[in-house]
């Protein structure tokens, strides 16, 4: 069996993209990666999309790295997204900090990071700029598009705007729209990036110091809404970092919890950027394809839906939502919730339960091409 040692991201450039605001943007650039290969006939492309603070990097080992990509465990040889069969796509969202044009990328007008001058941008625009991908790379028909949270948005994006493009989707513990509770999360985060004082109205590209605290604490809120009660409880349950007759008067980090919050927080700041996170959260919170009439002009075009039961941030009755809507407009569609602790990163760690699915599904659609 080919396992995929190397990886390695390209980038695909074009001159502009009019956005759903009807603003344009220029010089616009998409980081992607591809692994397996594409067949002659063009009918084996499967485009991941990935969630909120994910990249383009979604398998196999860049040069010198330990930790493969974020998605390793579902895309190779014999894997879910078999790259035997399968030729895989995945691309760094626009508004990103990771090779796609974003807030700290260069305004052309300007010379200089865009900061706040980067136009909001839509799911709806992460999605235009990944269909300028796959027009590039000759694909006129994706055999499916599947990704998780946010990826699940893009998913469901794909299939209201571009139909006759896909056999296929797979959107994973996702919704068609985020409800109060989830924009207020995202809206905690954000305050907390605008209230350190480092993030200097978004201005601090190249500046001495870096709005990090803003961040990782942004990080730390994100970080406990992907987990779950009894994940939290498997895995710290009320175990201490420090003695257990510390008087907890220095405010250090006594529970293991507290320490491993912060150190997400704090790693996370190595990866990523603040003002990215300003733009792609309120992305989300901008998406909402509930009201949307005609969700595919395909009525070929298969659904399989997947949530986990202890995904409190993007509950099960959210995607039973979007089934029902699939089902009542007569949509090829197949739900399942997997029964998991592990709360909303399941989607991510669920490796077993969501391969038998995927693996099953995209045989059977690719069957039927
Ligand atoms: C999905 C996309 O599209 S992109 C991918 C997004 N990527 C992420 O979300 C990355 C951050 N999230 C995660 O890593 C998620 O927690 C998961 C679900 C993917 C991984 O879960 P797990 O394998 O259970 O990893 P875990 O949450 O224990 O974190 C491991 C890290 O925390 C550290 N850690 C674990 N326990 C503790 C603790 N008690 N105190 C301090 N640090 C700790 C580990 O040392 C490890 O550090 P490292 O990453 O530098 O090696
Ligand atoms: N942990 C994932 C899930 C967020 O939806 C991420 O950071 O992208």
């Amino acid at each position: 069996m080919a396992k995929i040692l190397t990886a390695q991201t390209q980038y695909f450039t074009f001159d502009k993209l009019v956005l759903e605001s009807k603003q344009e943007l220029k010089n616009v650039t998409v980081a992607y990666e591809t692994y397996g290969n594409l067949n002659a006939a063009k009918t084996n492309a499967i485009l991941i999309a990935h969630a909120f603070s994910g990249d383009a990097h979604a398998a196999g080992f860049h040069a010198g790295d330990d930790k493969p990509g974020w998605w390793d465990s579902m895309i190779g040889s014999a894997k879910a997204f078999d790259t035997d069969k399968y030729f895989v796509i995945c691309s760094n969202v626009l508004g990103g900090c990771a090779g796609s044009t974003g807030p700290s990328s260069i305004n052309p007008d300007t010379n200089k990071p865009y900061a706040l001058d980067f136009p909001v941008i839509t799911v709806a625009d992460m999605v235009s700029a990944q269909k300028k991908l796959i027009d590039f790379l000759g694909i006129k028909k994706l055999l499916s598009v599947a990704g998780g949270s946010m990826g699940g948005m893009q998913v469901l994006q794909w299939a209201v705007a571009y139909p006759e493009s896909l056999y296929s989707v797979i959107p994973i513990a996702t919704t068609m729209k985020h409800s109060p509770q989830q924009i207020a999360f995202n809206e905690v985060a954000r305050q907390s990036i605008m209230a350190d004082v480092e993030w200097n109205k978004g201005d601090y590209y190249g500046a001495k110091h870096q709005p990090y605290r803003g961040l990782a604490v942004a990080r730390m809120i994100g970080h406990i809404t992907y987990m779950s009660d009894k994940s939290m409880e498997e895995k710290f349950s009320r175990n201490r970092k420090t003695a257990s007759n510390s008087s907890g008067a220095d405010f250090a980090a006594d529970f293991e919890v507290e320490g491993y919050l912060q150190y997400r927080g704090d790693s996370f700041t190595k990866r990523f950027d603040a003002n990215s996170y300003l733009y792609i959260t309120k992305a989300m919170d901008l998406f909402d394809v509930s009201g949307y009439k005609h969700v595919a002009k395909n009525k070929d075009l298969k659904f399989l839906v997947i949530s986990f039961a202890s995904d409190w941030l993007y509950p099960s009755y959210q995607s039973e939502n979007t089934v029902k809507q699939l089902k009542l407009k007569g949509y090829n569609t197949t739900y399942i919730e997997i029964k998991s602790t592990y709360g909303h990163d399941a989607f991510l760690l669920e490796v077993e339960g969501e391969t038998k699915l995927i693996k099953h599904f995209l045989n059977k659609v690719s069957k039927e091409i």
